[in-house]
């Protein structure tokens, strides 16, 4: 997206909205999405797929930012859907996601969950531990119903990222490791059972990768895990999901590949890696979360109270914080910054944003620049579309902030601001007994 664009009033322009007009519209915080910039994303991993002639699913990761107007994006866009967990699923439900396109995930699902799957005809189910396929095979059985499954496994990779958002290394919460015999002993539990097709393999090895090589290795791992099983048990996959992890531009640091080339990559790599064991090439199914999302979100906040200690520094407070972007708190992430209505202004002072939870820890960014700020100025963070409103908390009771999206021109509320009424909704009073 476009941080600089501005209009004749100086304001920073969200695909062709005055961002002022929206704070001023909806009230802040609030999560503004140009719906054009998630369908380009989408558009460069599908058409790069069918550019290259591979039979792929693009699953959108949909805890990067779920809700029915963005699954309904989705949906426009040709994207699968992948969820992790009921209420997901009960969002893809209510936006009427075509089922038979949803994976679910979850390294601990509940019977209630996979029950739901199950009733509901999801897709595809994501193997992750001995438990649930107990649990799925009881269900099957139970239900009688078919179901076509991935077995997530963890290749060994330890990929360039933050140790928080790392999944594919051994020492992982996630899946069947592939090394130590509880992968290939999943598979065979999986195939003896009437009602299960073992579509494929699934692995994830982390998020925001800036490079090939982890996916890339991944591919070999995997392959060499897969050539001994046909060896030993005959076993050939349908479908290789590839999982997500795609990084993006938060900050001038950030050199983000083009979407196109993981995709090209992954795929070199599969075809090659086919041809080396003899496979049929399989499908490739890719998840991406933050590469849908992540630069098409803009937060808009309210500059408050102004505290200026000579010599240390100038501490901006917004109406905001870790209740809507939980990100810098937790991964020390870093973010950028525009005064909206103020776009045109002399960039004369570094401040840093903090947020209004009673927290220390809660700032939003530390050290940037600005021009003369001033209470009620509205100030833009970028690239907050992914993780943002998905991992927003109540944190202080603070309500969640609202949603809009911007496409040609058109501003549309697609989640409403909190009530305070909705944030007491769930409380009983107390009994003295
Ligand atoms: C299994 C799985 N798939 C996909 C994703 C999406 O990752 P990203 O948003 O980095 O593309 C994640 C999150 O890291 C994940 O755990
Ligand atoms: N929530 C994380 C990424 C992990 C997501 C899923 N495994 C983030 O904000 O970067």
């Amino acid at each position: 997206m476009n941080r600089t664009e501005s209009n004749e009033l100086g304001h920073l322009n969200i695909a062709g909205v005055d961002a002022v007009e929206l704070a001023n519209t909806y009230g802040t915080p609030l999560f503004v999405y140009d719906v054009e910039e998630i369908r380009k994303n989408a558009q460069r991993f599908v058409q790069t797929f069918k550019e290259l002639g591979v039979q792929a699913q693009v699953a959108y990761a949909s805890k990067a930012f779920s809700s029915v107007a963005m699954l309904q994006v989705a949906q426009q866009e040709g994207l699968s859907l992948d969820v992790v967990s009921q209420g997901e699923m009960h969002t893809a439900i209510q936006a009427e996601f075509p089922k038979e396109r949803i994976h679910l995930h979850g390294n601990n699902k509940s019977v209630d969950e996979l029950e739901m799957a199950i009733k509901e005809g999801i897709g595809c189910v994501v193997v992750d531990n001995f438990l649930e396929i107990e649990l799925l095979k009881e269900l099957l059985t139970k239900y009688n119903h078919q179901m076509d499954v991935l077995l997530r496994v963890t290749p060994g990779i330890e990929a360039h990222t933050h140790d928080y958002i790392l999944t594919g290394q051994e020492d992982s919460k996630f899946g069947f490791d592939l090394w130590n015999g509880q992968a290939e002993q999943a598979l065979l539990q999986l195939q003896a059972n009437d009602h299960i097709q073992v579509k494929g393999l699934h692995c994830h090895i982390g998020s925001q990768i800036f490079e090939t090589h982890g996916f890339v290795m991944a591919v070999k791992k995997l392959f060499e895990a897969l050539g001994n099983w046909k060896e030993k048990h005959g076993y050939t996959p349908d479908v290789l999901n590839l999982g997500g992890g795609f990084g993006i531009k938060y900050t001038d640091e950030d050199e983000p590949l083009p979407l196109a080339t993981y995709v090209k990559e992954l795929v070199q790599e599969v075809k090659y890696q086919s041809m080396e064991y003899d496979f049929p090439l399989p499908e490739i199914w890719i998840e991406p979360g933050r590469a849908i999302v992540g630069d098409a979100g803009v937060t808009l906040y309210t500059v408050g109270a102004i505290k200026h200690i000579p010599d240390v520094r100038t501490y901006v407070s917004v109406d905001g914080g870790m209740t809507d972007n939980l990100r810098p708190a937790l991964y020390h992430a870093k973010y950028e910054a525009a005064v909206a209505n103020k776009m045109n202004a002399q960039l004369e002072q570094t401040v840093s944003i903090a947020g209004k939870c009673c927290e220390s820890g809660d700032m939003l960014i530390w050290d940037v620049d600005v021009p003369a700020l001033d209470s009620g100025d509205i100030l833009a963070t970028f690239s907050t579309g992914a993780y943002g409103y998905s991992m927003s908390n109540h944190y202080n009771r603070f309500p969640k902030s609202a949603v809009v999206f911007v496409e040609n021109g058109h501003h549309q509320l697609v989640i409403q601001r909190e009530s305070y009424q909705e944030v007491t909704r769930l409380d009983l009073s107390y009994e003295r007994p």
